[in-house]
């Protein structure tokens, strides 16, 4: 029998954040698809949350770099009964550019960037067809952030970002929500799998996986579009968003800007 919530498929659901969304939506009586590379830590969450909470649990082991892999997942998403699309799996990067080569490069912009816009599409194309559904893309802060990190790791962030904006601008008359959640250093394994001690930050900068998703859901049910869960004063994100879109008018023209005219420009040296 399927759930009156429909289905969550939640994508990087094997630890860290994904496993917590997946506890919260069986919680919440959505039956579940869960998708990560690790097999045996999927089966082990889909085991305890289906004797807890009853709900219908399948796994669907895939590495989300590879083609054939996100086209099964893409698959999954199209069929009728999922409602919502956690896209959540992700990686970071240990050191800067300087430290990080091809494979490294393109490995994190296929899982953070071509993976979640591919299966954001599907998702969108689905939901617009039968009139509803959900979608939340896990960014981070990092988005807003670009000194503080590696540039790569963060740019992939900004991408989801800019995405599900324009995302949220497109489907909200169609039926379709879009949330894009802002996690701050947040305690998982993906600070170890990049190399650093999460435990050597200082204490009031690290939130706890549980604490993040629960209040991600609480802008969830309020229908934010972008829920910052470190951020206190809402007016900050508010003012930035006034100011970036008082610049539209002024984007694109037809002339160029006084400032750059070529009797004023002078000559850069470098
Ligand atoms: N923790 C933090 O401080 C913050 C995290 N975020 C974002 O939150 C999201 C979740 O991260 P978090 O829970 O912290 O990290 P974890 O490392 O704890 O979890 C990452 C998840 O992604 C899965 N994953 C990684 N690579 C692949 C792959 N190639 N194919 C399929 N699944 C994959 C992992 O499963 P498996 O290894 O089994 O494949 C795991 O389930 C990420 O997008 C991250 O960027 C954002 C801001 C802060
Ligand atoms: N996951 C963190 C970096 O690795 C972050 O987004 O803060």
């Amino acid at each position: 029998m399927s759930s009156k919530q429909g289905t969550a498929l939640v994508t990087g659901a094997s630890g860290g954040i994904g496993a917590v969304y997946a506890d919260r939506l069986a919680r919440r009586g959505y039956d579940l698809v869960l998708v990560a590379r690790d097999r045996i830590r999927l089966a082990a969450l889909a085991e305890r949350l289906q004797a807890e909470t009853g709900v219908a649990i399948e796994i669907l082991p895939a590495d989300l770099t590879r083609n054939e892999d996100v086209a099964r997942v893409e698959a999954r998403i199209a069929a009728e009964d999922v409602s919502l699309l956690v896209n959540n799996a992700g990686r970071s990067l240990a050191g800067s550019i300087l430290d990080n080569g091809p494979a490294e490069i393109a490995d994190i912009v296929t899982l953070n960037i071509a993976t979640p816009a591919r299966l954001a599409a599907a998702a969108a194309q689905a939901f617009v067809a039968s009139g509803h559904g959900a979608i939340i893309n896990i960014a981070s802060v990092l988005a807003l952030a670009p000194e503080m990190f590696d540039g790569i790791y963060s740019g992939t962030k900004a991408f989801l970002l800019n995405l599900s904006q324009a995302m949220a601008a497109q489907l909200a008359d169609k039926g379709v929500y879009t949330q894009v959640v802002l996690p701050g250093a947040t305690r998982t394994e993906i600070w170890a799998k990049s190399g650093k001690d999460v435990n050597t930050f200082p204490p009031d900068f690290v939130m706890e996986v549980d604490d993040l998703v629960d209040a991600a859901l609480i802008g969830f049910d309020r229908r934010e579009t972008v829920t910052i869960p470190p951020l206190p004063d809402d007016a900050q994100w508010t003012a930035m968003q006034a100011a970036r879109l008082a610049m539209g008018p002024n984007l694109s023209k037809s002339r160029v800007a006084p400032r750059y005219a070529a009797t004023v420009a002078e000559p850069v040296t470098a």
